[in-house]
């Protein structure tokens, strides 16, 4: 892949004329993805001011580029070391960086995966919604993509798990999280860097901190393309056509949330003898995103449990993950959460 190709791909699936009168975050974590998003997004934004210029007189874009850094303060130097290429890269591109530190004061945060994860998203959107950015970019890639339903799948997660990394998601009322890079491989990005001359840092705590993920990564993904060489784009395609099945699912999932739901004292749901269980689970999971109950501790066993109850075939009271106990009564199934109040149901 080339750099014109490179720059195709991304604006093909984000098309420029989007998001240059805007402003974006990008997550850049010194890595080769984010600085090839970065890189490829100010070039982008280049060409398009170019390409106005000469066609009318246009007054000055009122967009912007950020880069936006999370320093984990976990891996000493070599955090450092993360921030200060991405500082360098933003001064060269001309644009502004925000970078924030993690407190690392002793016992105050978890360092596992998702909490890390957790902080570096609030991070992007606080930054974004500070500075009036409509969007929040990351660079996630068609190999991240194939990585993440392999462990969905062996983690037995539903079709939402398996419909892969979405290319765009809301995050809040303003600001869009978007991925431009999912068709892009990990390899065609670094020879695109090399090509330029950009460097980038090997993100080491890859390596280490989420196991499973890089076993997928480094030790399975390998074996099975000896056997099926097209498995990566095979498994993209599968994954495009599970995301038209799930939205088709939201859909309806919306429309029963509405006629059967309602808010009380807890939240009521009616029992439905007829519905399939696919709408009644993405129902409730829509309904745990509007309440911020904890999606990531409920696997597919609980679910389906929920799914019996609500349709009659169990009335057991019992819990959930997070505190979140079910009653079961003739007509209704009450939901409430001993941590939380009850939210509205917007999403
Ligand atoms: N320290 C950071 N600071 C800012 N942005 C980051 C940082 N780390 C990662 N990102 C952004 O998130 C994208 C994905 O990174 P990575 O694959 O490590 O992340 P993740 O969000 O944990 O996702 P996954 O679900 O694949 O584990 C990067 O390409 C980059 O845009």
């Amino acid at each position: 892949m080339n750099i014109d190709q490179f720059l195709s791909e991304i604006a093909t699936a984000w098309p420029v004329s989007r998001w240059t009168a805007v402003g974006v975050v990008v997550g850049c974590s010194g890595g080769a993805d984010s600085v090839a998003l970065l890189r490829g997004l100010c070039e982008l934004r280049k060409q398009e001011l170019e390409r106005l210029e000469r066609v009318e007189s246009v007054p000055p874009s009122p967009g912007f580029i950020v880069a936006a850094h999370y320093n984990h303060a976990l891996r000493g130097r070599d955090a450092d070391a993360d921030e200060a290429l991405v500082r360098e890269l933003a001064e060269r591109l001309g644009i502004e960086c925000v970078v924030e530190t993690r407190s690392t004061q002793k016992g105050e945060l978890s360092s596992d995966e998702e909490s890390l994860r957790n902080e570096r998203l609030a991070f992007l959107k606080r930054h974004a919604e500070r500075l009036g950015a409509r969007y929040v970019a990351v660079g996630h890639t068609a190999n991240d993509n194939v990585e993440t339903v392999l462990h969905h799948l062996f983690r037995g997660s539903g079709p939402a798990g398996l419909a892969g990394i979405a290319p765009h998601r809301s995050l809040g009322k303003d600001v869009v999280l978007i991925r431009p890079m999912l068709s892009i491989q990990r390899s065609d990005l670094r020879g695109v860097l090399e090509s330029i001359g950009q460097s980038w840092r090997e993100d080491l705590s890859n390596r280490c901190t989420d196991y499973r993920r890089n076993w997928i990564r480094h030790k399975l993904l390998p074996r099975i393309l000896e056997a099926f060489p097209n498995a990566e784009s095979a498994m993209a395609r599968a994954t495009e056509s599970q995301r038209d099945w799930r939205d088709l699912v939201h859909q309806f999932a919306a429309d029963w949330l509405d006629e059967n739901v309602r808010l009380d004292h807890a939240i009521e749901v009616k029992v439905d003898r007829t519905t399939r269980s696919a709408i009644v689970i993405a129902a409730m999971q829509r309904l745990w995103k509007t309440q911020n109950w904890p999606l990531r501790d409920m696997t597919m066993l609980h679910w389906k449990r929920l799914y019996r109850t609500i349709s009659g075939q169990s009335d057991k009271r019992y819990q959930l993950p997070g505190r979140i106990e079910v009653v079961c009564s003739l007509e209704y199934v009450s939901l409430r959460s001993k941590l939380h109040p009850i939210l509205p149901l917007d999403v």
